[in-house]
């Protein structure tokens, strides 16, 4: 893997005359976790999709740069909401699906162990179709495992799981991503508060941080440090923007 930057956005967006956010700064540390939260609609998916190069139908006004200077897109790994699945490939397919669109040989052992180690070996060769919710979002995160890039950017990757495997998921994708500049889009202060090096909250006001505890993530859920932080970011997010760092 190539040496992971880090990524600065500092800008505003809007839609026609419509704001979605005002200018606001998020500095997405090399090799960290960060993580966003915010309401529905503030712009999350966005600030993704902008990062990643892609269209959003949104205007924006600033600038988008890693820390080392070189272009984003091409690397990136982009995991979005939808689970983008192609209906006729199976698991295994659709994990080694970057791989063949490039024209490359995939690496089917690492496909095969990634699937083994998310749960999905008796899935191996069923169509998405074929899968549950949960099942078809573990798919699409061992898909963006596989791309080996220096930067992530993860919308809400673990929201269709149970409780059990989503701490599960939570731990290997620290793991697997390690070193990598990851950001992180959820709703769930409990995830931010055991994955976040940094935690940014957005909503029509702006953008905040909120500091984390000092230990290292991933953090135990018991911790009572990690239980206070996620309290604090839920009260956050209640309050909306008339909280204060
Ligand atoms: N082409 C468009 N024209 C006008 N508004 C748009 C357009 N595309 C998206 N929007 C609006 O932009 C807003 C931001 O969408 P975005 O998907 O970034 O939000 P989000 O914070 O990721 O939301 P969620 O948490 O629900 O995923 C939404 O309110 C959406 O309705």
């Amino acid at each position: 893997m190539k040496i992971a930057p880090g990524v600065d956005l500092l800008g505003s967006a809007s839609f026609d005359e419509t704001v979605l956010f005002p200018p606001v700064s998020l500095e997405i540390d090399a090799g960290g976790w960060s993580c966003l939260l915010g309401p529905s609609g503030c712009g999350k998916t966005t600030i993704l999709r902008l990062i990643a190069g892609l269209d959003t139908g949104a205007a924006f006004e600033g600038r988008i740069s890693a820390s080392d200077g070189a272009p984003i897109p091409d690397r990136v790994a982009y995991m979005a909401q939808t689970d983008l699945l192609m209906p006729w490939l199976d698991v295994l397919g659709n994990v080694t699906l970057g791989a063949r669109l490039r024209g490359e040989a995939p690496d089917q052992d690492a496909a095969r162990a990634l699937v083994t180690r998310l749960g999905l070996e008796p899935h191996l060769h069923k169509r998405p179709s074929q899968l549950s919710g949960g099942q078809r979002q573990r798919v699409a995160l061992a898909r963006t495992l596989m791309e080996d890039r220096p930067i992530v950017l993860l919308d809400e990757p673990f929201s269709a799981l149970d409780a059990r495997t989503r701490a599960d998921m939570q731990d290997l994708a620290a793991e697997t991503l390690s070193g990598r500049t990851v950001l992180l889009v959820t709703h769930d202060p409990g995830e931010a508060a055991r994955l976040g090096d940094r935690v940014f909250l957005l909503d029509e006001g702006g953008m905040m941080e909120a500091v984390p505890p000092a230990t290292p993530t991933v953090r135990p859920v018991d911790d009572p440090n990690t239980l206070a932080f996620q309290a604090r970011l839920l009260t956050a997010l209640r309050e909306g923007h008339q909280w204060k760092a």
